[in-house]
């Protein structure tokens, strides 16, 4: 799908839901269309000319190449979510279960005028609140489960089940749909292995469905293995109050790299996901995405992708001590002080980290406990005290590479804070200030460049950060008479650069996001500075 150009369109069995995307079911208002699991796009080739082709291995099982060679940015899937409901432990219950949006208290909330669930009110926006599952939630008196907030881990659980219950749903409502979703991996037999999992589903999920509410056409099994599905495969969507889980019948076939070569971005109203490429790949190469935070050690990564995915990972990354030269993970050696200490063997998590100048060596136990503390205290910090954050970096420089994921994380909040917050605006911010931002910008993209190397969105965000700084040291070193006009010039053409290059990243997000404001206003600096 070069470009938008040569995009796919809905060929066949493309159906009217059901149901209908208004809560009050007013029929003749955005119908909803499901989507079959091809390709949805919005122009116009055919789903033959898909951007990749389903590939098999003993490693990853099923997964994505791409079919032909594929430019940076392009897109190569669009698709509406097959399923989607509450996120699990929702920290803002009661939600709309149409669009996720917080209401306040239960008693206080709209609810739907035919099931009684909460929703945000009549004129809801989602199409996720169905006729069909309106119909079933009324059948059967499920809203006073969904009642009272009282016991708010209890709700908390009643919202998780209910992503779970439209996922069963789909057995009787579309038996097409049933069959593309149990296309998924749910690694039933692993899980069934882990007793705190398995027996958490069984009280919290199973035991809900079919005791509580007393659906008992919807087997154990079959609701293990939906829990499975959505642990394995689901997307999360939506932005930071209004998050949702979904799960995409193409889009899961995405395969987990550590250094990923797309982006992907959905709709903040229809959830629809937009997967693109970050630099240009070649026919044959694999496409993946990361299902852990980019910017984290091996050692965090490689436990949370076991511990959610299932398997251990061996990418490129993962094999090398120094995370392809990053040093994400690097510690500085306290013996020697100078020499780095690096795991013997980044692939066993139980291997030794050693100095590479001095062989002084550490447990691989005594890492994560220091990087799980220093983590907790910079958490415990809380986001906005820059003083603070900087006395972090600070006290530990002599312990951790500059680099380090802790440093990153550190780095990430200051480089936002600076020019931002009360006391330290931009146009307060001194010299001294603003070139700390212009440095952890540089630092955080030096990074990125390795590790999510092309159009990422960190990337494009880090961007913008950075034209602010250099931007007005230049023109105050300029007004000041410390540069020639000449050397401000050269160093105005490198923050059109930056802008350009933020603006291209950001401008594929969806309108309304933070990042797509960011592409909004890098767009109108561009336009003042070469006016
Ligand atoms: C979202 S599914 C991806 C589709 C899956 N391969 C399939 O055939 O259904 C995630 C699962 O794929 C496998 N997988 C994905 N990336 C992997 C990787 N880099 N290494 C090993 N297994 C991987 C794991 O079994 C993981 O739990």
């Amino acid at each position: 799908m070069p470009n938008n150009k040569n995009k796919h369109k809905h060929k066949h069995n493309k159906k009217k839901n059901s149901g209908n995307n208004n809560n009050e079911h007013d029929d003749d208002v955005n119908v909803v269309k499901v989507d079959d699991g091809d390709i949805i796009n919005d122009s116009g080739s055919d789903t033959q000319n898909k951007a990749y082709n389903v590939e098999i291995s003993d490693i990853f099982g099923r997964y994505l190449v791409c079919s032909r060679d594929l430019l940076a940015s392009e897109i190569i899937i669009q698709q509406k979510p097959l399923v989607i409901g509450p996120i699990a432990n929702c920290e803002n219950v009661p939600v709309c279960i149409g669009c996720y949006r917080p209401l306040g208290t239960m008693n206080e909330c709209y609810r739907c005028t035919g099931c009684q669930f909460p929703l945000c009110g009549k004129h809801c926006k989602s199409v996720d609140h169905t006729k069909d599952e309106c119909s079933f939630f009324k059948d059967n008196n499920l809203a006073k489960y969904l009642h009272k907030d009282d016991n708010i881990i209890e709700l908390q659980h009643d919202y998780e089940t209910i992503i779970i219950l439209r996922c069963l749903m789909l057995k009787s409502s579309s038996q097409q749909l049933w069959e593309k979703l149990n296309e998924m991996e749910s690694h039933c037999d692993i899980r069934k292995r882990i007793p705190e999992l398995w027996e958490r589903n069984e009280k919290t999920i199973v035991n809900r469905i079919r005791n509580k509410w007393n659906l008992l056409q919807f087997s154990t099994e079959e609701i293990h293995r939906m829990c499975g599905i959505l642990e394995v495969n689901c997307f999360e969507v939506g932005s930071n109050s209004t998050t949702a889980r979904a799960l995409f019948s193409e889009a899961f076939l995405m395969c987990h790299d550590c250094v990923p070569n797309t982006n992907h971005t959905d709709d903040p109203i229809t959830h629809e996901l937009i997967v693109r490429t970050t630099k240009p790949l070649k026919k044959g190469e694999i496409i993946s995405l990361s299902y852990a935070y980019t910017l984290q050690g091996t050692l965090k990564r490689r436990q949370h992708l076991h511990d959610s995915k299932f398997f251990w990972c061996t990418c490129e990354r993962c094999k090398t001590s120094d995370e392809l030269g990053s040093h994400a993970s690097s510690l500085i050696c306290p013996k020697c002080t100078h020499g780095l200490i690096l795991s013997t063997s980044p692939l066993n998590e139980n291997a030794e980290w050693r100095c590479h100048k001095c062989n002084f060596t550490l447990s691989a136990m005594f890492v994560m406990n220091l990087v799980t503390r220093l983590y907790d205290e910079l958490d415990s910090l809380g986001g906005n005290d820059i003083n603070q954050i900087e006395t972090f970096i600070e006290k530990y420089s002599k312990t951790l590479h500059k680099n380090h994921y802790i440093f990153l994380s550190a780095k990430h909040s200051l480089c936002q804070l600076y020019g931002k917050i009360d006391g330290f605006l931009i146009n307060e911010l001194s010299v001294a200030q603003l070139r700390r931002k212009e440095t952890y910008c540089r630092d955080l993209l030096e990074v990125i460049d390795v590790l999510e190397p092309g159009s990422s969105r960190l990337r494009g965000v880090i961007l913008y950060e950075l034209h602010a700084p250099v931007m007005i040291q230049i023109t105050r070193e300029l007004q000041m008479g410390k540069i020639k006009n000449s050397d401000f010039k050269r160093q105005l053409r490198e923050v059109i650069q930056i802008l350009q290059d933020s603006y291209d990243i950001l401008r594929h997000e969806p309108n309304g996001s933070q990042e797509y404001e960011m592409a909004v206003a890098a767009k109108s600096a561009l336009m003042s500075i070469k006016s």
